[in-house]
């Protein structure tokens, strides 16, 4: 019997048929496999376009693959993945509620009763430094301040898996790397197994045990490993003169600079 992981995606292909012919389609994702152990943390880079979300929603059980399977802990998915939380690149917040409102919804959808709801919520708020903002709601916050709610909304309902897509990209430099901080922070304590989507190689390396490089797409797969054995606990920040991570870097984007170029000249031709 091989080991368990927190999530295994195996030999994963995904084929987005086309409109009218279904035997012609565009083959995102090919035979890539995927394994993240618990309490890793493995981001995913890739030139854009690639697959990166493709690969995410697989995981989500949002997206069912053409062919390979997807584990959780050892079981075969079957729908959504229910040990994983997620947070996406676009806002996930519902307007018409309250900050607290909305980190405390996950937790009544599971039958929390509502006091105590709004206990967990109002504690998590604290965690991410939104203890007075309770009140608020979305369009009276920050985007940073967004960015917190949502994840104290994830990290409410204690996955096991925490998914992220691009989480920071709208956000500022500074707003970010103190996002980023937190995030380390807060997976430090509990560590949960992490998948980390981004474009930004060193936001992959500051925040990773491991890092995965994919192809430019179509067919994407991973096409470089890379270990990041950075001392923690990190400053994101701080982490990036480090002699270590100039040459991870460097080591890195000699694989990854081929296929930004190959991705970015495959847009210009769609
Ligand atoms: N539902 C779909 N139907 C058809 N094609 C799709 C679908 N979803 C994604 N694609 C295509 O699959 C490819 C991979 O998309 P995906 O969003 O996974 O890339 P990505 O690496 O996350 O991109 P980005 O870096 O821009 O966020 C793209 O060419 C995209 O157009």
């Amino acid at each position: 019997m091989g080991a368990i992981y927190a999530l295994e995606l195996q030999d994963i292909t995904c084929t987005f048929r086309s409109g009218e012919d279904r035997n012609q389609g565009y083959t995102a994702v090919g035979n890539t496999t995927l394994r993240i152990q618990a309490g890793e943390f493995v981001s995913v880079v890739g030139p854009t376009g690639c697959g990166k979300s493709t690969l995410l929603n697989i995981g989500a059980g949002l997206l069912a693959p053409s062919l390979g399977s997807v584990k959780v802990f050892g079981q075969p998915l079957e729908g959504i993945n229910t040990r994983a939380g997620y947070m996406f690149q676009s806002e996930a917040l519902m307007p018409w509620r309250s900050a607290i409102d909305n980190v405390m919804v996950g937790l009544q959808y599971r039958g929390v009763p509502d006091a105590e709801a709004r206990r967990q919520a109002q504690a998590w708020l604290e965690r991410v430094g939104l203890g007075g903002f309770g009140d608020r709601y979305p369009h009276e916050l920050s985007g940073g301040m967004r960015k917190r709610t949502a994840l104290a909304q994830v990290l409410a309902l204690d996955p096991d898996i925490i998914l992220m897509d691009e989480p920071f990209s709208a956000l500022d430099i500074q707003t970010r790397q103190l996002m980023e901080n937190e995030v380390l922070e807060l997976w430090a304590a509990k560590k949960k197994a992490v998948l980390f989507i981004t474009h930004d190689l060193d936001e992959a390396i500051a925040m990773s045990d491991r890092v995965v490089v994919l192809s430019a797409g179509p067919a994407t797969h991973p096409i470089g490993e890379f270990v990041i054995d950075l001392p923690r606990p990190r400053d994101v920040a701080e982490v990036r003169h480090q002699p270590r991570f100039v040459e991870l870097h460097t080591q890195i984007w000699s694989v990854l600079r081929d296929e930004v170029l190959k991705g970015y000249a495959q847009q210009l031709k769609l």
